[in-house]
């Protein structure tokens, strides 16, 4: 049997004449951090809302921790799983501490409400927004109802993580401290799927790299690896300068009009990257 916690197969999913996915095929094991990177319109939402089994498949098949995802309860995927959507409204007036007791809920219904509060006290400092927690949620600035959102996901403890561009509002400093804290969570078993479009970070921070392109897994690989794939700048359609610093390689993207002629193209011969 498979230790893969997520599985995709042969995956096809499509809205009305227009094709969003095509041939999707995916292990993801426990406790990997996985960024899905790829241009605008490449997919990487519709995939993650597939995952999260917001929408279904045309074909193909999707498991959690084993269980086919179109025969699970939503109860179930959300014991398992937190969604983080590109996009979120909060309507109600909520403070900040009510969104974190109520998606602590399904891990504390045991606890008194005194303890609930003291939990989501403790979580909330893990996210830099303990002085947030009185605030209503409505009156935040972008960046910080970000961090709080991220905060109420990974509050229940779920096992996998599904966030579709969590950093892209926040600054440098909250972006590092996000991403650390995504990490040092799959270090304790979390499995993640992020959306990023920052490559450098994806590099720095997640195990793997996933590029789609044109609704297609186009590379997989370590992330290392896909930093170095020439394969990179074609689905990119820019022309990458690779630098060297400490154990990592930082891309610096140009117009490919300023690409090096001997720079041009070439398929990877790396055992450890697909590039289809
Ligand atoms: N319901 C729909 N009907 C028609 N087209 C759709 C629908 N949902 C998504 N699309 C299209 O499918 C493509 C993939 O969309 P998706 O949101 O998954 O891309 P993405 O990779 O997340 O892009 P971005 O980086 O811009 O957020 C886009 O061209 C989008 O316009």
């Amino acid at each position: 049997m498979s230790t893969d916690i997520i599985e995709a197969r042969k995956i096809h999913a499509s809205a009305g004449q227009k094709l969003l996915l095509s041939d999707i095929n995916l292990s993801v094991p426990q406790g990997q951090f996985v960024a899905l990177v790829g241009p605008n319109g490449a997919g990487k939402s519709t995939l993650l809302k597939l995952l999260s089994g917001l929408v279904y498949a045309d074909s193909g098949e999707i498991t959690l921790s084993g269980s086919n995802i179109a025969r699970m309860k939503p109860a179930e995927i959300s014991a398992l799983l937190s969604y983080l959507p590109q996009r979120s409204e909060i309507y109600w007036n909520y403070r900040v501490s009510d969104i974190l007791e109520i998606h602590s809920a399904t891990d504390s219904l045991s606890l008194t409400t005194a303890h609930a509060v003291f939990s989501a006290y403790d979580h909330a400092k893990a996210f830099d927004i303990e002085q947030l927690i009185d605030r209503q949620f409505k009156t935040l600035s972008g960046g910080e109802q970000a961090r709080v959102l991220l905060a109420a996901c990974l509050i229940s403890s779920p096992s996998i993580l599904l966030a579709d561009e969590p950093a892209a509002a926040l600054d440098v400093s909250h972006q590092l401290q996000l991403l650390k804290t995504i990490k040092d969570r799959t270090s304790d078993g979390l499995t993640a799927i992020v959306v990023m479009h920052d490559l450098n970070l994806a590099t720095r921070f997640a195990d793997r790299i996933i590029v789609l392109n044109n609704g297609k897994i186009q590379i997989d690989g370590a992330s290392r690896e896909v930093s170095l794939s020439p394969a990179l700048d074609h689905h990119f359609d820019v022309y990458f300068q690779r630098l060297s610093h400490e154990q990592q390689t930082i891309l610096v993207p140009d117009f490919h009009s300023a690409r090096p002629a001997d720079k041009l193209a070439s398929t990877s011969t790396n055992p450890l990257l697909k590039v289809v």
